[in-house]
């Protein structure tokens, strides 16, 4: 940055070297016909030319890869800061918005750096030259043609304020129209099935007009400053007409002088204009940068505890736990214990809060009152790398990513060797199928996974958990996508998987869990009744009936 201010400070200077050199051509060359003055003069010129053409070179690519490396470092910092942030900011913050965010604000910023820097820049410090060498020629002069200056001010504040205005609206709108598209075009399918492609494009056409509204009045005001600063450039030139030109018809003054002078005032003219439309400019890259700041500024509130070395035991414990999102409560007073070693299931209808409880565990959101605790520890003093590193999840949503098969399971452990590998591919039977793909485990799994079937994906997502080999399982809903046979081989592997380790299962299908060694119904955030398959049973009650509604259909 300092190499290119100076840089652009020996190109804007060379304005004013110019004009300067207009007052020896005048009154040596035409007015004193000194001969030998014309070649001096013009190999001054030359070089000031030169000399400019050789730093606009060094001084453009310098700043490109410097506004380049910014927003590329602005983009980095921004995803690296998202992922810091809790559950809840992605609740107010759609993907949509904050790919715009990641992309759309760092590049309009990034687009008006580079021409706020290369511009603004050059065009100060030419004006500072062109100003000094209209000092030096005549302080009277250079008042009279900055006279109108005055009548810029005002108007340029509102102007700037009103720009400022309209490109908030119109970066929000672009946030809205990113996460338009994002949902129209995963759900591509149930739209067509649907028959709503009308209705989504008109949703669509609804924002992207909303932008270009916003955007042509930006624009239309934009221009407004250089306008008035045509206006008060005219005023200048006629101001000092009127005074210096009766001083050179007097003979108090040289044309050379005038000439000067007046070229110094030509050339200011340019960099006047640009810097008023500099100003409109400013103005849209501040819209954006506001809400990179804001997202920077969001603190995550789920933070790291001091604990690295978690105990052996590592028992799962809810007391009286409260949770509520958007002033809903969800959960009204949760307790219960899963005990270390033994495979504790969670049922319940839909709703019910089972998943929930996972993403407490792991602190995906933490609860509004009450205690979730690990090994008799409070979540919340553990170093969340720490207490993430105990879960193996197989979640409702298998996120795959668009890497090969191998690289999504060996996402779970990096440095896992080939016989894990190899074992996490057998427990979760991925051989069966990956066996059929020409590209075997290197075949890719597509945007989202979008290149398998859903028992496929699930299958990749178990092996993920198996190789992650971590001592606490999370199942929620784990083999629902699998046909019968398959789920219940990887059942068998998830049963011998769960032996010894600390196992939370979520699952409707009933079967999959009868042989736990606890069985908590949760019901509308409570739970109802809690024991082994068979006292349960036995009891009759909320358990019982699940039960005898899957029987009933099942038969
Ligand atoms: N991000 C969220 N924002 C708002 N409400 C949420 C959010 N996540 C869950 N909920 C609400 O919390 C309640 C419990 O959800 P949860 O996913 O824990 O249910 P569940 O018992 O696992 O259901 P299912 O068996 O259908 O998976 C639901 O009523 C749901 O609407």
């Amino acid at each position: 940055m300092g190499l290119a201010f100076v840089l652009m400070s020996i190109e804007g200077a060379t304005l004013g070297l110019i004009s300067w050199m207009l007052k020896p051509l005048f009154d040596r060359v035409f007015v004193g016909k000194d001969a030998d003055a014309i070649w001096w003069v013009g190999m001054a010129i030359f070089g000031i030319f030169l000399l400019r053409a050789l730093t606009l070179i060094a001084s453009r690519s310098l700043l490109k890869q410097i506004s380049l490396n910014i927003s590329t470092e602005m983009q980095r910092d921004l995803l690296a800061h998202i992922l810091t942030l809790d559950g809840r900011f992605f609740n107010d913050n759609s993907p949509g918005a904050l790919i715009e965010r990641i992309q759309g604000d760092t590049i309009a910023v990034q687009g008006v750096w580079s021409t706020l820097i290369t511009g603004a820049t050059r065009d100060v410090i030419s004006l500072i030259g062109l100003f000094a060498v209209a000092v030096a020629i005549d302080p009277s002069w250079t008042v009279a043609a900055l006279i109108g200056i005055p009548l810029l001010i005002a108007p340029s504040a509102l102007i700037q304020r009103y720009i400022r205005r309209k490109m908030r609206q119109s970066r929000a709108n672009a946030s809205l129209r990113a996460t338009r598209l994002d949902e129209i075009l995963h759900g591509i399918a149930s739209i067509r099935l649907n028959r709503a492609e009308t209705v989504q494009t008109g949703r669509f056409d609804e924002i992207i007009n909303r932008i270009r509204r916003a955007e042509v009045k930006v624009a239309t005001t934009s221009v407004l400053m250089p306008a008035l600063t045509d206006i008060v450039t005219g005023i200048g030139f006629v101001a000092v007409l009127a005074l210096g030109g009766s001083q050179v018809m007097e003979g108090t003054r040289s044309i050379g002088d005038f000439m000067s002078f007046f070229t110094a005032l030509a050339l200011a003219f340019q960099p006047m204009r640009r810097l008023g439309g500099t100003a409109g400019n400013w103005q849209t890259a501040a819209a954006s940068l506001e809400r990179i700041y804001q997202t920077l500024d969001t603190r995550p509130t789920i933070l790291s505890g001091p604990r690295r070395n978690p105990p052996a035991e590592l028992s799962i414990e809810l007391e009286d736990v409260w949770l509520s999102y958007e002033g809903q409560t969800v959960l009204h007073g949760l307790n219960f214990r899963a005990e270390a070693g033994q495979t504790t299931a969670l049922v319940g209808p839909s709703g019910a809060g089972k998943s929930t409880v996972f993403n407490l565990l792991t602190r995906m959101i933490d609860p509004d009152r009450g205690k979730v605790l690990l090994g008799n520890i409070p979540v919340s003093d553990y170093d969340l790398e720490t207490l993430r590193d105990q879960f193996s999840t197989v979640s409702q949503e298998s996120a795959l990513f668009d890497d090969s098969l191998r690289d999504n399971i060996l996402m779970g452990r990096p440095d896992a060797e080939e016989p894990a590998l190899r074992q996490a591919l057998e427990a979760a039977h991925v051989l069966e199928f990956t066996e059929a793909l020409s590209r075997g485990l290197d075949s890719q799994a597509g945007p989202r996974g979008s290149a398998l079937s859903g028992g496929q994906r699930q299958r990749v997502a178990i092996a993920r958990a198996v190789l992650r080999d971590a001592p606490i399982l999370l199942l929620d809903e784990a083999t629902s996508a699998l046909d019968t046979g398959s789920e219940r081989l990887v059942q068998e592997s998830l049963d011998r998987l769960s032996k010894g380790r600390t196992t939370l299962v979520i699952a409707h299908r009933l079967s999959t869990i009868r042989n736990a060694d606890k069985i908590v119904v949760i019901d509308a955030g409570r739970v109802v009744e809690q024991g082994s398959h068979d006292q349960l049973m036995a009891k009759g009650g909320a358990y019982a009936s699940l039960v005898a509604m899957q029987f009933g259909e099942s038969t």
